[in-house]
């Protein structure tokens, strides 16, 4: 162990995968989803092909009624003027009905498979916390979870099937192209490789690391602004406002530069395209015109085969277009995908098994979070029902102990044992409903105050939450607040003072009336006087409960059977 602070993915400084091996692994997520896959590759080919024929064909009317006024000589139409203006009206038509299919389709995929990520990666992050997230960028965690997710939306409903769709469709036009004249489809095959492949290959290369950077800049700045909001009392005190300020600005610049740089990729990307949209359009008109000199085509066929390679861009036009947006969508896949694939530092066991609490015993543990070791072949006993308290220096690793305990973390060497089972081979499940654990900074939801006492215990009543929140010397409090028990708590308890903050943490404790109460300095914000009421309720209301209880203070651990003295990672 001793490799707490190991980076995960949000960190930035993970390699960059090959874009190809991302994309499989983001395709490998639609199996499930495959026919209705293949249903949008099929409808997007059948409009593409609409499309492209609606120009062919209002083409060839053009050509027939130039060939009945007499002007050119027709050859080979396999259609009449009629037949071709039903043939119009019919692909208008399915044009729009096929566009609407594959578009409702990709993007049933992408919000089914959106839906799926984000389940995945909640997920993943209940794994992964509290051991891998402490001390995390929360910001570059929000932004994975909202803007990555979502712009994987982009590859899903508007790059896979895309690719598909164009190579069908350029397959088709080249056997087309080649039947009108083999010359022809050569160059068709060419045109729809340089648009399609060799320019967004070249430009994708560049533009891969200007994508991955503007995504990493993005998440930090969301983390930074976070930072500067949770720390704005600290900041105007000491007058950093200017400095965060500048900061900010200068961040948001950098930011700007690197959109201005992608777009600056975009535009060259788009005129690149259309240039060569026309310079290949030419190559088949000089081709043709060729073949017609040469005796070997007809005019109308100079015409048909330049408008059906003209009209038959669209498709390799998306597929470049997707050179602009494919870099940034594959970086924030690979940081999802990295999420995903993180090891939890802590494996939980699965599965629920009864047990009462009985007794705890930490035996001979040596811990450290990284190289410097915390706790050293430290052991300790806390008896069933016993009030046990820890004291001793700050940093000296007591709450760490009480970490270790709820095995938020595991041990590097050593056992902790409930009972007579040791904690590693309890169920997770379990082990949680057995322990109560209140923290040093209490945290609060941006809810009433009822429901943040209410969620020690799942179904909390009123009454309850009420009973708990006397216990902890907190309910005159409350009652005097305006909407007494539906106050609504600011974000981060914001509105509430340290103490009361810390009592909505012990009436939390109350509520669950687990066994095992684990209180981390649960008087270090309270005057002398909410002290002792607390400790009295603490002796009152845990009679069958053992209780550990870290405190610097001497007068909270008077409550105590008995006091560990701690220096550094060594019980005395
Ligand atoms: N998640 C973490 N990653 C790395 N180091 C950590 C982590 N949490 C705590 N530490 C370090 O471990 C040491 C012990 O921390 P701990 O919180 O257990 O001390 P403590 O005795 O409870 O201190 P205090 O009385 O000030 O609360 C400290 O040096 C702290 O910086």
């Amino acid at each position: 162990m001793g490799s707490g602070r190991e980076e995960i993915c949000v960190n930035q400084n993970k390699k960059r995968q090959n874009g190809f091996f991302i994309m499989l692994q983001l395709i490998g997520l639609v199996k499930p989803l495959i026919g209705i896959m293949i249903l949008a590759v099929v409808l997007g080919v059948l409009g593409y092909l609409c499309a492209i024929f609606l120009t062919v064909i209002s083409s060839g009317e053009v050509i027939l009624l130039l060939a009945k006024a007499g002007v050119i000589a027709t050859g080979g139409f396999w259609f009449s003027l009629k037949s071709g203006a039903v043939l119009l009206i019919i692909m208008a038509i399915a044009r729009g009905i096929f566009h609407y299919g594959e578009q409702y389709c990709n993007h049933f995929i992408a919000f089914k498979l959106l839906a799926k990520i984000r389940h995945q990666v909640f997920e993943t992050l209940r794994k992964l916390c509290p051991a891998k997230l402490e001390g995390r960028e929360k910001g570059n965690l929000i932004s994975l979870i909202t803007s990555d997710v979502e712009l994987l939306e982009v590859f899903y409903a508007h790059t896979i099937s895309p690719i598909a769709i164009a190579i069908i469709v350029s397959l088709v036009m080249v056997v087309f192209l080649g039947h009108i004249c083999l010359a022809a489809g050569w160059v068709a095959l060419v045109s729809y490789l340089l648009i399609g492949l060799v320019l967004p290959i070249a430009l994708g290369k560049t533009g891969a690391s200007p994508g991955v950077e503007y995504r990493k800049e993005f998440g930090s700045l969301n983390s930074f602004v976070l930072d500067c909001l949770y720390g704005l009392d600290e900041t105007i005190q000491y007058e950093g406002g200017v400095k965060r300020t500048r900061e900010i600005i200068s961040r948001s610049q950098s930011l700007g530069e690197k959109q201005k740089h992608l777009n600056h990729m975009e535009s060259l990307q788009k005129g690149l395209t259309n240039l060569l949209v026309l310079v290949c359009s030419v190559a088949m008109l000089l081709l043709m015109t060729g073949q017609y000199r040469a005796g070997t085509a007809e005019a109308s066929m100079v015409f048909m085969a330049t408008i059906a390679l003209m009209g038959s861009f669209g498709p390799v036009i998306a597929l470049s277009n997707l050179s602009n947006n494919l870099n940034q969508t594959l970086a924030c896949g690979q940081r999802i995908l990295d999420l995903l694939k993180e090891e939890p530092l802590v494996e939980e066991v699965p599965g629920e098994k009864k047990v009462q609490f009985s007794d705890a015993k930490v035996e001979n543990v040596t811990f450290s979070y990284e190289e410097e070791e915390i706790l050293k072949n430290f052991s300790m006993q806390i008896n069933g029902g016993s009030i046990v308290g820890i004291h001793g220096p700050s940093g000296c690793g007591k709450s760490t102990i009480l970490k270790l305990l709820m095995r938020f973390w595991d041990v590097d060497r050593g056992r902790i044992f409930m009972g007579k089972d040791s904690i590693r081979h309890l169920p997770s499940k379990s082990l949680r409903g057995m322990e109560s654990y209140v923290t040093q900074e209490t945290f609060l939801f941006h809810d009433t105050i009822a429901n943040n006492i209410g969620i020690g215990k799942l179904g909390a009543t009123r009454e309850e939450i009420i009973e708990a929140a006397r216990a902890a010397s907190l309910h005159d409090a409350i009652v005097s607040f305006p909407e007494g028990y539906d106050t609504m708590v600011g974000e981060n308890g914001d509105t509430l003072s340290g103490g009361e903050r810390q009592r909505i943490g012990i009436a939390r404790a109350f509520l669950s009336d687990r066994d095992f109460l684990l209180l981390d300095e649960p008087t270090s914000n309270l005057d002398a006087l909410n002290e002792g009421i607390i400790l009295k309720s603490l002796k009152e209301h845990c009679l069958d409960k053992t209780i550990l209880l870290v405190s610097h203070r001497r007068s909270t651990l008077q409550i105590a059977d008995e006091v560990v003295e701690m220096n550094r990672g060594r019980g005395t």
